[in-house]
């Protein structure tokens, strides 16, 4: 049996209740089998795959706290702390009711590969908690971020891991958690990322995410002779990643027509009004019904339907496993040219496969949504020097990155022969790095 089947069939044993985690694993370790099997008595003499598949560490704590009404609440927080040999543990905390253990490790996994592709010095990491920010007030999303980071307090810091927003930590739930922080541990460091700009946020960090999917997809679209301009263009999700990149988009000359939220999405041909959408969910934090509502070109549906859209590009940019085997089967027959991952692993396996086998251009989370944490990257280098940069100069460096990710992945993809498969290029080009450092360092 070949390394990559003996570790992903220990991997499975291991996890079996984990099908997220056991998704992401699957997907990596099977498009890095060229890479393995060129390295296969070296790295399987140092264990290096098992030790990758491993966290370093997990917390998984109480996190007690009152609402209005003066009952207590207790929610489970968690913090993943999973490869740190290019840097100090980064990533998101993810608040919605369905996290659990299975998912924080998928998005922790998938965060150790998508750092090293930004080419900045950040290890993997993931958090967050099965609270759920919609309908509570801000007193109880303090009370709820205060009693979390009491916790998390202990187990992070500016050069050790480094939390940052995901769906439903925004910029107001990171500032409670950094004045909690602060608090506790009488530190004024950057400790988290996405903060406000009047305590040491980077500007661009709100729009990364979407602009950087869009500087990514607008070079793959330019390298594969198509022009971002003047194409149709479906997204799902309307948080921020979909915001930004419905923003960039259109900037850039497309017309987004769809936006989604869990209970329903938009049609609107006229093209999405993006500060109609702003007001809704940045504001308000209303449901899409309210932008149909005040948007007379736009249709609102109950359910999902975003991918029966014609479009020339779709950006799913909700959450993962939102686009399946028969939405793939709609957009390719519909004439869709290509499809970039805003949200983390939103397309099935399944769906990947067939994307892919009909000569849809696709990118992979990892590397099309990597803007976001880049982004963070420069926000601890601006901390550490105690500066900050302009919005136009962390947008040119956030362009330059995204530049750059596309053309690794792309030459990693041709030097194993396998041109055009994005999904493989960014996996070997982010664990190329990782396994020399991992090596370099022992056994540790
Ligand atoms: N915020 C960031 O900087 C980054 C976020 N991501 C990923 O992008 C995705 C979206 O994150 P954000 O925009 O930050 O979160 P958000 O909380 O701002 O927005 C999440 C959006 O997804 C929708 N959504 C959530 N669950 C859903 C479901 N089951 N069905 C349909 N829609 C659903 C929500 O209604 C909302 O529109 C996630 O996969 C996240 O991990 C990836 C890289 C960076
Ligand atoms: O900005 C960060 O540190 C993390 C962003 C994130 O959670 C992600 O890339 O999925």
């Amino acid at each position: 049996m070949s390394y990559v089947d003996e570790v992903l069939e220990r991997v499975r044993e291991k996890n079996a209740s984990e099908p997220e985690f056991l998704q992401a694993v699957t997907e990596v370790l099977n498009s890095l089998r060229p890479v393995i099997d060129a390295n296969e008595e070296v790295y399987r003499r140092e264990a290096l795959l098992e030790r990758l598949c491993e966290p370093d560490r997990q917390f998984k704590f109480r996190v007690p706290w009152v609402d209005d009404k003066g009952q207590v609440q207790v929610n489970t927080g968690y913090r993943v702390q999973f490869n740190n040999s290019i840097g100090p543990y980064k990533g998101g905390l993810r608040l919605h009711p369905s996290v659990n253990i299975g998912i924080i490790k998928f998005l922790g996994f998938e965060q150790i590969f998508k750092n090293s592709l930004t080419g900045l010095p950040i290890g993997g990491g993931k958090g967050g908690s099965d609270f759920d920010p919609k309908g509570k007030s801000d007193r109880e999303v303090m009370a709820f971020c205060q009693s979390f980071m009491t916790e998390l307090c202990k187990y992070i810091g500016a050069d050790t891991d480094v939390p940052a927003g995901d769906i439903g930590t925004g910029a107001r739930e990171i500032g409670y958690m950094f004045g909690q922080y602060k608090k506790i541990r009488g530190l004024y460091e950057g400790v988290l990322t996405g903060k406000g700009l009047s305590y040491g946020g980077s500007l661009a960090r709100t729009e990364a995410t979407g602009y950087g999917l869009l500087y990514l997809t607008e070079e793959m679209l330019k390298c594969n002779g198509h022009d971002i301009k003047g194409k149709t263009v479906c997204v799902s999700g309307s948080g921020n990643v979909a915001i930004y990149a419905t923003q960039k988009a259109q900037q850039l000359g497309a017309k987004v027509v769809t936006v989604s939220d869990s209970t329903g999405w938009v049609y609107d041909p006229e093209g999405i009004d993006v500060a109609l959408l702003k007001e809704v969910k940045e504001v308000k934090r209303a449901r899409l019904t309210e932008y149909a509502a005040a948007r007379p070109s736009a249709e609102y549906h109950e359910g999902r339907g975003v991918w029966s859209i014609k479009c020339d590009v779709a950006l799913p940019c909700a959450t993962q496993n939102e686009l399946l085997l028969d939405d793939a089967k709609q957009l390719v027959a519909n004439g869709c040219i290509a499809v970039a991952e805003g949200a983390n692993m939103p397309t099935t396996l399944e769906a990947t496969e067939y994307l892919q086998k009909n000569n849809v251009l696709f990118a992979p989370g990892k590397a099309a949504n990597a803007g976001g944490v880049a982004t963070s990257a420069l926000e601890m280098s601006q901390n550490s020097e105690r500066l900050s940069w302009t919005f136009e100069e962390v947008d040119a460096k956030l362009q330059n990155i995204m530049v750059n990710i596309f053309h690794n992945l792309d030459d990693a993809a041709k030097r194993y022969n396998m041109e055009g498969d994005y999904v493989a290029g960014a996996n070997i080009a982010g664990f190329e790095k990782v396994a020399d450092a991992m090596l370099a360092q022992g056994v540790c």
